[in-house]
């Protein structure tokens, strides 16, 4: 694990402001979040990153400056008015209403989608029958308020980026806007697509860089193992790694992605939640003759990254706490640490007693509040996409 040099972040913005308790489950948060205290949430998250010399780039703006290139605002415009729901009436005035907005309106309303209300039928502009019998809450674009975990929509490996393939229909429009931003940003001109949506599905959260040549991928509730069988595939065709180690995750929401179990916080040390620390398992994949991932026997997860990685033993910083306050925590994303250097990381304030056990174990906690923040269920490693980390 280098020292983070660069990583992208959301600050949410309006696509916040559309959950509501009628629609926030199926929207992946478990509240509706304070939306100008989430921003001042997050500012202070980005200035702790600037603070200790992190470049932060914001998905909004590199959305904006995207869009000021045609090819990819025809793109992206199209990706919207592709979705069967709209029919063909519905469509010319979405079309018509997307092609007056300049670059910074059209990437707002790409993250926080289209309101009934907002699409009002006006002289010239009949409603149309999907418009008329559309209920007035439904969103003629969905926002998309998950855009904050920035974590799952894309995934660096070294010099290449896994633009992901999300599993949940809340969160699937998303990719088409990071893919965007690869493919067209002048900032990323070059950069090779490791990964495609459309693809098995695969989630950045899944994804852990245990060391330059070792990766582990979870599997569960978002990352399938065919998705973790392609991905393998792709990074061992490209060189970026020797061994993947796939490890099963249960398929529930408090474990959704790896990330929200285990993260690292130094070049041999995980933080890991205590209730399944032992429990789990891996699969060690590695390249056959053919290039085709060969899959080893299961073993415990800390033998075999430390083997993968060539150490003795993978330390698991042990939080020792007492299973109900290990589970509280969890959940409040306890274990989902940014690292931004060995040994230095970013933890949500509230996680105490998670935090107390890693400051024992000698890793600096640079605390931030995330009492909105979380309530979509991420802490700061899914806040956070790291674009580039610089060895040592
Ligand atoms: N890498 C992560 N753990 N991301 C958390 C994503 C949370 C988001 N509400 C979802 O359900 O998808």
């Amino acid at each position: 694990m280098g020292r983070l040099a660069t990583v992208m972040l959301h600050r949410p913005g309006a696509e916040l402001a559309r959950l509501t308790p009628r629609n926030n489950d199926s929207l992946l948060f478990d509240a509706i979040p304070w939306v100008g205290r989430a921003q001042e949430e997050h500012d202070a998250f980005a200035q702790a990153l600037r603070d200790r010399g992190v470049e932060v780039l914001y998905l909004g703006e590199l959305l904006k400056e995207t869009l000021e290139k045609p090819a990819a605002r025809a793109a992206l415009t199209e990706s919207v008015l592709e979705d069967p729901r709209l029919g063909d009436n519905l469509r010319g005035r979405v079309s018509a209403h997307l092609a007056d907005l300049d670059p910074r309106d059209l990437a707002q309303v790409l993250m926080a989608g289209l309101a009934h209300e907002e699409l009002k039928p006006g002289p010239g502009k009949p409603g149309g029958l999907v418009y008329e019998l559309m209920d007035r809450h439904d969103f003629v674009i969905d926002p998309l308020p998950n855009l904050l975990f920035t974590r799952d929509s894309s995934a660096w490996v070294r010099n290449q980026v896994a633009v992901t393939s999300l599993a949940m229909p809340a969160r699937n429009r998303e990719t088409t806007l990071t893919k965007a931003i690869y493919k067209h940003h002048p900032r990323f001109a070059g950069t090779e697509l490791l990964y495609n949506p459309g693809l098995e599905n695969v989630e950045g959260g899944d994804i852990l860089l245990l060391a330059p040549n070792v990766l582990a991928i979870g599997v569960g509730e978002r990352t399938t193992a065919a998705g973790a069988e392609r991905l393998a595939r792709r990074v061992f065709a490209a060189g970026l790694a020797h061994t993947i180690l796939v490890v099963p995750i249960a398929q529930e929401r408090a474990t959704m992605h790896l990330d929200t179990v285990c993260t690292m916080v130094d070049v041999d040390a995980v933080v890991m939640y205590p209730n399944i620390a032992d429990a789990l398992r891996a699969y060690p994949v590695t390249a056959g003759f053919d290039g085709e991932p060969q899959v080893g026997a299961a073993r415990p997860f800390l033998d075999a990254a430390a083997e993968a990685m060539g150490i003795d033993r993978l330390r698991i910083i042990d939080t020792g706490l007492d299973p109900v306050t290990a589970e509280r925590e969890q959940w409040d994303d306890g274990n989902n640490t940014l690292a931004i250097a060995p040994r230095v990381c970013v933890a949500y304030e509230r996680n105490v007693e998670t935090n107390a056990q890693l400051e024992r174990a000698g890793i600096e906690v640079i605390a931030i509040s995330g009492s909105e923040l979380g309530s979509g269920r991420g802490g700061p490693r899914c806040m956070s996409c790291p674009i580039e980390r610089t060895p040592g």
